[in-house]
């Protein structure tokens, strides 16, 4: 029997290996149920969401309703000074030193910007910050964020919202093997649980997501459905696939005589 290894985040372990966005739900009800649902016990919030009218009163109690631990995040940010003002003010009002650091280079895919990203995230480690970067699946972006302090990477899998799973496993296969020590997190594209179930299945420690959950037709639903597929994925990887063969193999061996054509 394979033994498993624990998720970490920046040393803290958690059992659940799906972290869970608050945006976009129909309803902050639903929000919360979804939550629950998903049995994640990680949550990104966005404070600049937390700030607008639209955001609700009621939306911040019902997420310390649920226990779950936040993981602000820097949405909606184009600049390295954007993103270090919005993490100081994140610290101060969710009394942490995570910070989920978004910073957007392109507006119509909404790519992180990776030399932006690198310069924001020196800053960030020396004032104290444990950062969760959003980056593409370049191997040497990651590298140099891992260089740089950060013990969590979170490569896309698509572009966020997109809903199109894992655009290049073959980078994101890469990027595991490189980074064997390193806590790795597909966040952002994936529209379906196998999307997660394939992630988890190359090794990755977690999947982060919102979209597909909170845009299914019944998010509640959709978020056990993905708790299901993390808990499938890991343990696919855990127990160790199969080699691929180029050829058939009986899966049935025959050895000598059918029993009946003895005698
Ligand atoms: C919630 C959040 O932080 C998003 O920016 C994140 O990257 C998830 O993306 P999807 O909505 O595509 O799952």
């Amino acid at each position: 029997m394979q033994t498993d290894t624990p998720f970490t985040v920046y040393g803290e372990q958690f059992d659940s290996r799906l972290l869970i966005g608050s945006a976009l739900y129909p309803s902050p009800e639903v929000m919360q149920q979804s939550l629950l649902a998903s049995q994640a016990q990680i949550v990104t919030v966005s404070l600049r969401r937390q700030n607008s009218v639209s955001a609700g009163d009621d939306f911040w109690q019902l997420i310390k309703d649920t226990g779950l631990r936040v993981l602000p995040n820097t949405a909606g940010c184009h600049s390295v000074k954007e993103v270090v003002t919005l993490a100081q003010m994140c610290r101060e009002v969710f009394a942490t030193d995570w910070i989920k650091l978004e910073l957007i280079g392109d507006e119509y895919n909404l790519q992180p910007d990776p030399i932006a990203l690198l310069e924001a995230t020196e800053i960030l480690i020396k004032q104290g910050f444990k950062v969760l970067p959003y980056c593409t699946d370049d191997l040497v972006v990651c590298q140099r964020l891992a260089d740089l302090g950060c013990e969590v990477l979170m490569p896309w899998g698509a572009p966020i919202g997109t809903g199109k799973g894992l655009l290049n496993p073959y980078n994101l296969q890469t990027i595991r093997e490189r980074l064997p020590n390193h806590t790795l997190i597909v966040d952002a594209g994936l529209g379906l649980p196998s999307h997660a179930v394939q992630a988890l299945e190359l090794g990755y420690d977690a999947v982060l997501l919102n979209s597909a959950i909170a845009g299914a037709g019944c998010p509640v639903t959709m978020a056990s459905a993905f708790h299901h597929a993390v808990v499938a994925g890991r343990a696919a990887y855990v127990a160790q696939a199969m080699p691929e063969k180029e050829v058939a193999a009986p899966s049935t061996p025959t050895m000598g005589m059918p029993f009946w054509h003895q005698n």
